[in-house]
């Protein structure tokens, strides 16, 4: 029995946050662990409302987890607050987890934000040191790196930033990169870099990719699979998961978290 933990924000819709990062795990046959950092009221259309959690309770959530199930991998994903970030790498510390997957939500595709921005400085200052992977998208390592990234070779230099924080591998997704017909995902181990391609979807349906991505690498890691694996899995994961996209709700739709399963002929 592998076990994973995801400490991020709750989805009432069901596409991204703590709800994907459950649905991930289960589909990839890992045991799935929560602590909520904040609730939203949020659906297809957009946030509606954000209301964080007090950091002594997300500090409660995750000892409850940590002292009794225990955890083979985690992710973080919105953290909203540098107050939230600073207890939530406290715990890492603590707890001396390495397989640490850290991805850093800033704004919801509708253009809500769900981290404030004076707490970029404390996920780069406080939790990057600890993040084993972290994987942002372009607007994020952007952010995260004050770089412009416009090419491969924008994605090395900002990875090399990020690897300076004290991160031990970086994906910088391309999921944003509209400019090209294929959806280019870049990983950098600090030596090497290794490129996952695939043909870019033409869906609007893509709410929750990067959680859905995110958590992928973190249920392959919990099983033991290493960082080059455990991409190559998450992209064939995701791919799927967005070419059988749900025509659910008027805006942007999820992904389908059961399509990587069905393809394999996996069906109950
Ligand atoms: N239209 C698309 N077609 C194919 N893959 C996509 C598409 N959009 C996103 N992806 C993939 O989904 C994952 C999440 O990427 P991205 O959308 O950049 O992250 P985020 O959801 O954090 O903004 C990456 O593996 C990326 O390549
Ligand atoms: C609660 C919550 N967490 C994270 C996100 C962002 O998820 P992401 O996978 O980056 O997908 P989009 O927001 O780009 O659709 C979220 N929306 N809600």
């Amino acid at each position: 029995m592998f076990k994973a933990l995801t400490i991020a924000g709750s989805d009432s819709g069901g596409g991204a946050g703590i709800q994907a990062d459950l649905k991930t795990f289960q589909e990839l046959d890992v045991y799935g662990m929560s602590a909520i950092t904040a609730v939203t009221a949020q659906n297809t259309l957009g946030v509606q409302g954000v209301q964080p959690i007090s950091k002594e309770m997300i500090a409660a959530q995750i000892d409850a987890v940590a002292q009794d199930l225990g955890v083979d991998a985690l992710k973080t994903g919105m953290l909203f607050s540098s107050d939230i970030i600073i207890t939530v790498a406290e715990k890492i510390r603590h707890y001396g987890w390495n397989k640490v997957v850290v991805d850093p939500v800033m704004i919801a595709k509708g253009g809500a934000p769900l981290l404030q921005q004076e707490a970029v400085t404390a996920v780069k200052e406080k939790l990057l040191p600890y993040a084993f992977i972290v994987t942002p998208n372009i607007p994020e390592a952007e952010e995260l790196t004050g770089l412009r990234i416009q090419s491969e070779a924008d994605k090395i230099e900002a990875a090399k930033k990020l690897i300076s924080y004290g991160v031990k591998n970086v994906i910088i997704k391309g999921g944003h990169d509209e400019n090209t017909n294929e959806s280019i995902d870049l990983l950098f181990d600090g030596k090497d870099s290794y490129t996952f391609t695939s043909h870019r979807i033409n869906t609007k349906n893509t709410h929750g990719t990067g959680c859905t991505f995110s958590a992928s690498i973190t249920a392959c890691l919990a099983k033991g699979l290493s960082v080059y694996e455990s991409v190559v899995i998450a992209k064939r994961f995701i791919t799927a998961a967005i070419e059988a996209d749900l025509e659910l709700g008027s805006g942007h739709g999820p992904t389908n978290h059961w399509a990587y399963k069905r393809k394999a002929g996996i069906t109950v």
